[in-house]
């Protein structure tokens, strides 16, 4: 409800806002792009959930949340959903350190989302947690289940759309022919004197772009085993296969992206395979199950909540990101461009790319110009969103309880 495809269209504004502050970071600091991209997306999730933005990467609510959904495998009613997607548990590298009062399970973690969900509800700005606390009662919510809720957008929402801004800055670098495509199509469409806004971003107006994104989702699809295991509700026979009922299935997302009837040459990155034809057709001629042309937010009842605002986010942010630079490998101590590795991950079940350096070297003076004063405008419209949480961790070690 709260990342709804009608619920989205109201975020747009502050998106569009961090996305600027984004950009610029990448000009400014462009060594720490990892970093900018994660503050990024935990501020946009915060925003949605307890109706406060997060400035730095040092933020304390944003280092005590994220640490504790590393640590208690954070539960949401009925699953474990940190456990259930390994690729969740990641968090950005600045949170990693971990203190030994985190190590304590549940119930802490469950109390200390409540304590800020309640917090959250008296900040001044719309937010997922006014909402949930208003309805509490008529929903017949348990504080669990409330603090599950607000929990899921950080463990739901940051690592995923982290990691697939990641993977573009390494296809933007390893494949700089489909880079000079999509400035083809930017340049015809938007130019270099001002940037792109929402209706730029239209599927119609930029096709090239809106495959680039989706050919990330394919190529670095992040939830390789397509999240929580899904269960057949009734006894199911196919192939010769008997299933009875509350059989665990796992989709291996990573082996059916590649697969070569669907993808032809699955490594390469191709954003033409998600071009369509006037029919709406596919151009490649692919037959897959579904419109999508893919499935990097799963299927079916438990397919991602969060696909409207995902997909909102991805297309803006990568969307300025190309338009606003060359996006170039790094250069090493000698001056030299690295060579870099695309099948480089981190872990074996998250595709999030090895660390790797880039060089993000604007298009013209003029877009740096308006990088810069973009970001500083968005940063006023952000200021309602400022503010510091009384919250503390003790607070929620001191009293467990919940109900
Ligand atoms: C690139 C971005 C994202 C990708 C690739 C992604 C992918 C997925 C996948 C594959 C699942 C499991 C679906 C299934 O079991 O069939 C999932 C579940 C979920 N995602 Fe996302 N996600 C993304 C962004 C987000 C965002 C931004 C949010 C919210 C802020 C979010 C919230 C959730 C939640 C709450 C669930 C659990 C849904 C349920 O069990 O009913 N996700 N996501």
């Amino acid at each position: 409800m709260a990342v709804g495809s009608q619920a989205v269209r109201n975020y747009r504004s502050f998106q569009a806002d961090e996305s600027r502050v984004l950009i610029r970071d990448f000009l400014l600091d462009p060594d720490d792009f990892v970093s900018a991209i994660e503050r990024y997306s935990v501020s946009i999730t915060s925003i949605i959930g307890w109706g406060r933005r997060i400035d730095r990467k040092n933020d304390y609510v944003a280092q005590q949340a994220l640490k504790l959904m590393e640590a208690v495998n954070f539960v949401v009613p009925g699953i474990f959903l940190m456990e259930a997607i390994p690729q969740m548990l990641r968090l950005p590298t600045w949170l990693y350190s971990l203190p030994s009062q985190l190590r304590m399970g549940a119930a802490i973690g469950s109390r200390y989302f409540y304590l800020l969900t309640q917090e959250g509800a008296e900040a001044k700005e719309v937010n997922f947690s006014k909402y949930l606390m208003n309805a509490q009662q008529k929903l017949r919510l348990t504080d669990m289940e409330v603090a599950g809720l607000t929990g899921n957008l950080i463990g739901g929402g940051v690592d995923t759309t982290s990691s697939t801004i990641i993977s573009c800055i390494l296809a933007m670098a390893a494949f700089p022919y489909i880079q000079t495509k999509a400035h083809e199509e930017l340049d015809a469409v938007v130019g270099h004197n001002r940037s792109p806004t929402w209706e730029d971003m239209d599927a119609n107006r930029l096709p090239y772009l809106n495959a680039v994104v989706k050919e990330t989702l394919r190529w670095r699809t992040v939830t390789v085993l397509a999240g929580i295991p899904h269960a057949n509700t009734k006894p199911v026979s196919y192939n010769g296969y008997y299933f009875p009922a509350g059989t665990n299935f796992t989709g291996n997302m990573w082996a059916i992206h590649r697969n070569k009837r669907d993808f032809p040459d699955p490594d390469q990155f191709k954003p033409e395979r998600f071009l369509v034809d006037e029919n709406g057709k596919w151009m490649d001629g692919r037959q897959y199950p579904n419109k999508y042309g893919m499935n990097p937010f799963g299927w079916g009842r438990r397919q991602c909540s969060g696909q409207p605002l995902a997909e909102q986010g991805l297309v803006y942010s990568l969307g300025r990101m190309i338009w606003a630079f060359d996006i170039k490998p790094g250069l090493d101590s000698q001056g030299n461009e690295v060579k870099l590795d695309i099948f480089a991950y981190t872990e074996s079940e998250n595709t999030r790319p090895e660390a790797f350096k880039a060089r993000f070297i604007p298009r013209s003076e003029s877009t740096k110009k308006i990088i810069l004063a973009e970001a500083a405008q968005a940063h006023e419209e952000l200021r309602k969103y400022d503010g510091e949480t009384r919250v503390r961790m003790e607070d929620a070690i001191n009293n467990p309880a919940m109900v």
